[in-house]
Order: C-alpha cells, then structure tokens, then sequence
C-alpha cells in the first residue's frame, strides 16, 4: 500500500490552507504528521480520508484517487479521528457488528480479533453499554479497537494519545507496532513529539500549511546538523527560523 501526496494545494474555501504538501506512506511505515496548532496536519488528513477535495494537486492510494474509484481508494483505510464519533443510540457490540458489516468482514474471524482488542482495551465487560455516555479516553478506545479490528491496509491516526491513559497509551503503541511489522502503513498526526521520535521511522513538519522538512529522524538530525537533537529541538528550531525570517 501506498499513499502518495502530489503538490496538494487544499482547504475549506478558496484561501488554501494546505500549500503545495507532496509526501508519501508506504507499506510498513509509520509516518508521523508533526506540527502547532492550526499547522494543518487535521486538515491534511481531511483531504487523505476524503472530506476535502484538493484544489490543486494529487492523493492516491496505490496509483487510484478517491474520485476514480471510491470503493477501492477507502475499502484500504481506517480511520481515527481526534474526537471520537459514535452513534448515541448503539451499544458497544453493535458498533462492532456495524464495522464489520461496512467492511465486509468473515463475522467469525472479526469476532475473535475484536474480543482480543476488547480485552487489551479492559471494555470486554462493556459490550451492551452505550460508548456515547463513555468517558473521553473510552470513547478514544472504542474508536481504536473498530479502527484496528479492521486489519486496514492503511491506517490514519489523528492525534491518538489526547484522554488515553498511560496504560491505553502504550496499549495502542503496541498495536500500531505489531501493525506495521505485519505491513501496514501508519499516517498519525501527534503533538507527543517524545513517542513520535520513538515509533514513527519518518516525519513529515508542518508549519503553516507549508512542509517545513520531511525524513527519517537520521535525515532530520543530519540536516539540522546537530547529532544530539531531538525531535522536540528540531522541530522547535525550525518553527523558529521560519517564524524568524518573516
Ligand atoms: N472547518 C474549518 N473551516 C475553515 N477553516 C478551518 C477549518 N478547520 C481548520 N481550519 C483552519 O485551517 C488551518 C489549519 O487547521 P488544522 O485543523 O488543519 O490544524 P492542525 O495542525 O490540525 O492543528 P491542531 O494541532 O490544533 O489540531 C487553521 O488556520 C484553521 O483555522
């Protein structure tokens, strides 16, 4: 699986937000989306998962835009917004079955996969509750155990870690690992600068709708020329330079 992003110019109106962003998610990668506030990683990801039309530019999930091909451009993906979106009036156990069915699972199979990620999440008690009366980091989890029991190709994370515990923190951190040795391709927006540095194996900084820079965290310290930065300096400086130069 590959996404690739091709001089995307895009937004909510006609005063782009996004301003020429090329960069690509391929198989086995986890990509991290790294940015202030109002950068536009969500805006980005809005255009990945089809909600924003590109003004400008290209995105393609192996070679096929969503236009061309609705179904097999989103057939490849899940989904994980920052704010969880549940139905009020469905159970836990039917947001499951609706995931299943919307993804044409093996019922069986998708069961068995669900009650594992049910139990690492601690909802396997919780399957006839309401997930629209849970708790924010709940609601978080919710979202992640359909969005993983899936087995996507490809799966685009938006800011993950905000509301979950540590224990659920490194719960999923665990999963998107384990996900992207089986050959996944991970795209997350995230201001966990330290977790970033240590699960993505490329960074894509943006800074006011531009890409600052994009590499492998090797590529991004040998660039800043300083062997001992962290992702947290890097960034920093080079948010700092551009903010400097205007
Ligand atoms: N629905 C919207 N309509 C119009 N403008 C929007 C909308 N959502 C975001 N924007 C604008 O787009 C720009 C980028 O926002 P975006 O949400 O992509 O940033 P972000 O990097 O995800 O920020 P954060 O870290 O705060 O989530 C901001 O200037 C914001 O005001």
């Amino acid at each position: 699986m590959t996404l690739k992003i091709n001089g995307l110019v895009g937004g909510y109106s006609q005063v782009p937000v996004l301003k020429n962003i090329s960069f690509e998610v391929r198989a086995g990668q986890v990509v991290g989306l790294i940015g202030l506030n109002g950068a536009g990683k969500s805006t980005t990801i809005n255009h990945v998962i089809g909600l924003l039309t590109p003004q400008k530019g290209s995105i393609t999930i192996d070679g096929v835009t969503l236009l061309a091909s609705p179904e097999k451009y989103k057939s490849k993906m899940a989904y994980i917004p920052e704010i969880p979106v549940l139905y009020q009036e469905l159970t836990l156990k039917e947001h499951i079955e609706l995931t299943i069915m919307a993804y044409g699972m093996n019922k069986e199979k998708a069961w068995a996969r669900a009650r594992k990620l049910l139990k690492t999440f601690r909802l396997s008690n919780k399957l006839e509750w309401f997930p629209a009366n849970f708790s924010k980091g709940m609601k978080q989890k919710v979202m992640i155990v359909c969005a993983f029991l899936t087995e996507a190709d490809f799966y685009v994370i938006d800011e993950p870690f905000l509301g979950l515990d540590p224990l659920a923190t490194r719960d999923l951190l665990n999963l998107i690992e384990k996900e992207r040795k089986r050959g996944a391709a991970i795209l997350m927006s995230t201001h966990v600068l330290s977790t970033a540095q240590e699960y993505c194996n490329y960074f894509v900084l943006l800074h006011q709708g531009k890409i600052r820079t994009q590499g492998t965290f090797e590529e991004l310290r040998n660039s800043y020329q300083d062997q001992q930065a962290s992702l947290t300096d890097i960034y920093l400086g080079l948010t700092q330079e551009v903010t400097d130069d205007e």
